[in-house]
């Protein structure tokens, strides 16, 4: 699907005669189940080109071309983002017709990430933005304050305040700081407003960091690590899942932004997929489960952000 930038029927163009996108097509003809998590954040726009492209290059009348479509998400957690560049402008994904297709509905309705109850109420109180009730307030003051241990994930609504923090707590870690410089080209006004990955990434060991790219299966965007060694080719980086594997060494990413209205590629980024991440938005951190986190609730506009900041810890202990 990319990042949404071209229409479903040129998509579909795209995908049958490009090389580039061997893969795909052959994913697209050969799977029998396509299965979308946190749908919730799934736009109508997206959906709906997701539904042409498999029903042109399966060359069927059927919705998806005949493939079973498994959604899964809490839709009281983020809605979509809006992309207006794009043309996409972030309605749900269930006012869509290729929704309504899909009749088959499964509610889950017992909580395994907390145990304490109190706490399940709570995050049901603040995703669903109803006044909270007297145990969830008491809960909530008890929790306001500093946590014992360190290295908790700081969470904000804002991308400019968790890259304040990032900035600052990096400026903390012993040890040499490594800056990665981007190679851009083209459009710096636009590199500006929409670049995914900043103009300069510091680094240094020991510093955590989030991948924002997906390299491959195992390697996915929004995947936790920890720079283990800074080499000449660049950061080795230690994933979280990766406790008896090697650290990946992580090369410059080329991203570019499109212009639908010039339908071209306005300016290029050459840039480690990397951020830091002793601190991320909300909007990062769906899906995570976290044993210890730190939520900042200043400047929270979005539906759904608190509940979700809330709903990533498993104890209160953790919060
Ligand atoms: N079958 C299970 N037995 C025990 N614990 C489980 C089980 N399934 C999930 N959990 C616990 O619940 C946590 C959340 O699971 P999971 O991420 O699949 O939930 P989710 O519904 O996708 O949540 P969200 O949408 O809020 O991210 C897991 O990290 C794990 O700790």
């Amino acid at each position: 699907m990319g990042d949404g930038r071209y229409s479903a029927e040129h998509l579909a163009q795209l995908i049958t005669t490009d090389h580039a996108y061997t893969t795909v097509r052959n994913n697209i003809m050969s799977v029998d189940t396509i299965l979308i998590d946190e749908v919730s954040m799934l736009s109508l726009k997206t959906l709906e080109t997701l539904e042409t492209v498999c029903r042109k290059l399966r060359s069927s009348n059927l919705f998806f071309g005949g493939l079973q479509i498994i959604l899964t998400g809490d839709f009281y957690q983020l809605p979509p983002v809006p992309n207006p560049e794009y043309g996409d402008h972030g309605q749900f994904c269930f006012l869509s017709d290729a929704f309504i297709c899909i009749q088959h509905q499964l509610q889950l309705v017992e909580v395994l990430r907390q145990q304490d109850d109190a706490l399940i109420t709570c995050i049901n109180e603040l995703a669903r933005g109803e006044y909270l009730s007297q145990g969830s307030c008491s809960l909530l003051a008890e929790v306001a304050r500093s946590l014992k241990a360190s290295g908790q994930l700081v969470l904000f609504a804002r991308n400019f305040d968790a890259e304040l923090f990032n900035a600052d707590q990096l400026s903390q870690l012993p040890g040499k700081q490594t800056m990665y410089t981007a190679t851009d080209t083209g459009n710096s006004q636009a590199l500006k407003r929409r670049a995914r990955v900043p103009k300069y990434v510091a680094l240094k060991v020991g510093a955590p960091v989030v991948l924002t790219t997906n390299l491959s299966e195992q390697h996915f965007n929004g995947l936790l690590g920890t720079v283990s060694e800074i080499t000449p080719d660049g950061p080795l980086v230690k994933f979280s899942f990766q406790i008896h594997q090697q650290a990946i060494l992580i090369r410059p990413h080329l991203s570019s932004i499109f212009s639908p209205a010039h339908q071209k590629v306005i300016a290029t980024r050459k840039q480690l997929p990397l951020l830091l991440a002793f601190a991320m938005t909300i909007h990062k951190c769906q899906g995570m489960t976290l044993s210890s986190v730190e939520v900042h609730c200043q400047h929270i506009i979005a539906a759904g952000q608190l509940g979700v900041a809330v709903g990533r810890v498993t104890s209160r202990a953790g919060l």
